[in-house]
């Protein structure tokens, strides 16, 4: 099984991050995400991310970080997530498919609400805090 590569962006705005819920025909679907989506043949992970999150949120990115990379088994598909952390950007995130979103205090987010490899997702910022 090849292995997707995905650009996710964890936007953070003091206490809060920027999530959004997966579609049910989606893969993982049901569950919340941080925005993203899969990097295409040729591109950087920052270029993916800037496509992704302008198409998904309507944000321009202006600054970012590594935050971490996971790489997961989901028995159907192989992901591996290149995750940074926006630090700057243009615009107001919201849902431009319609899906749902919300900014959410990082001491709630519950584990079980996202796909399994996002655990590492949720420590490594919880340690960075
Ligand atoms: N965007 C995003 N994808 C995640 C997260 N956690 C996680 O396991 N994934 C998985 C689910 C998918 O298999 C893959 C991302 O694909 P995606 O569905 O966002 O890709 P895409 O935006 O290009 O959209 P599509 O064409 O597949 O609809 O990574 C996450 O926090 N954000
Ligand atoms: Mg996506």
């Amino acid at each position: 099984m090849n292995t997707v590569q995905v650009a996710v962006g964890v936007i953070r705005r003091a206490d809060d991050v920027f999530i959004c819920l997966r579609s049910e025909h989606q893969h993982q679907g049901g569950k919340w995400e941080f925005p993203g989506g899969k990097i295409d043949h040729g591109e950087s992970v920052v270029e993916a991310l800037k496509r992704e999150l302008q198409e998904e949120i309507g944000i321009s990115v202006i600054r970012c970080r590594p935050l971490i990379e996971i790489t997961h088994d989901y028995g159907d598909k192989r992901v591996a997530l290149l995750v940074r952390e926006v630090l700057d950007f243009n615009g107001e995130p919201h849902g431009v498919e319609g899906q749902q979103h919300k900014w959410c205090p990082i001491d709630s987010l519950n584990p079980a609400d996202f796909p399994t490899a996002n655990v590492a997702i949720l420590d490594a910022l919880t340690t960075s805090k």
